[in-house]
């Protein structure tokens, strides 16, 4: 029964990585153990037959508030970060493709002769056809983040869920990291976590999903089996909606 729908609950998602992520075990850039490891993972879910849309970052390579922070004009900065995302899509690509899954990166910025400029109505044939879809470049806007850009392209292709994939299990009622007390929620409505602030993911992303109805799954990427599992029906992290 390798596509059978007992086998999921979600049919289309829209998976979201960090690009800090993908730096694993190196000191700046991309780990390949951490590239292949995300190609096993995301080739489980096309073999139950879960049509899957991707949005990177490219914390891992540039940052606009960081550069900006460095003395750069902020919207070069966000253009260099939206370039971060375009590489990290071509390194996932390559290894997705690597894995025999049939991989079209999308870019919000035109990038003739490298990557298709987005599409939605491609993006939604090719996820039906059983492509992994891998939206970059972000909004293509300075001022916004791969956060809003992952529930945006999710609300767009009408995904039936954002996962976003992450260093921590769950929201929690502080930052864990910083807040040793700190409590996880297993599920929050949108507007708790705007009114407490909870900042796992960026408020202008949260808003968009509350406006159009998008649930959210915040979950650790490192727990093994976790997005599986969570496309089962699982109940791993925070569900947000
Ligand atoms: N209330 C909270 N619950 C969970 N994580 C939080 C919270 N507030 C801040 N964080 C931080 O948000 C981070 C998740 O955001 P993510 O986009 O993956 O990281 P980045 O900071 O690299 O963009 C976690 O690693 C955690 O340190
Ligand atoms: O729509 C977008 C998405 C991203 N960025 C820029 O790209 C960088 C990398 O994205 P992000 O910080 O979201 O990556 P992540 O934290 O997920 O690695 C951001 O800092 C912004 O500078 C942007 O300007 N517009």
């Amino acid at each position: 029964m390798a596509t059978g729908t007992a086998e999921k609950k979600y049919k289309r998602i829209l998976l979201k990585l960090s690009g800090e992520a993908l730096t694993g075990a190196e000191k700046f850039g991309i780990d390949p153990k951490v590239l292949d490891r995300m190609a096993l993972e995301i080739g489980q879910l096309v073999g139950i037959g879960v049509q899957v849309g991707l949005v990177v970052g490219g914390g891992n390579l540039f940052r606009g508030a960081a550069l900006q922070a460095a003395g750069l004009d902020r919207v070069t900065g966000d253009h260099m970060g939206m370039l971060a995302t375009v590489m990290n899509a071509l390194a996932l690509r390559d290894a997705l493709e690597r894995s025999n899954i049939a991989t079209q990166v999308m870019s919000s910025i035109p990038m003739s002769g490298v990557v298709d400029h987005y599409d939605r109505r491609k993006a939604i044939r090719a996820l039906g056809n059983g492509d992994v879809v891998i939206f970059s470049a972000g909004t293509g806007n300075p001022f916004f983040t791969t956060d809003s850009s992952a529930c945006l392209r999710g609300i767009e292709v009408e995904a039936d869920l954002v996962l976003k994939a992450t260093k921590v299990d769950g929201v929690y009622s502080a930052d864990p990291f910083k807040d040793p007390d700190a409590v996880k929620y297993e599920r929050l409505s949108y507007d708790e976590v705007l009114d407490k602030k909870l900042e796992v993911m960026d408020l202008t992303a949260i808003c968009l999903c509350r406006d159009h109805n998008m649930p959210v799954r915040v979950f650790e990427m490192e727990k093994p089996g976790a997005l599986l599992n969570i496309v089962r029906g699982g109940q791993d992290g925070t569900l947000i909606e």
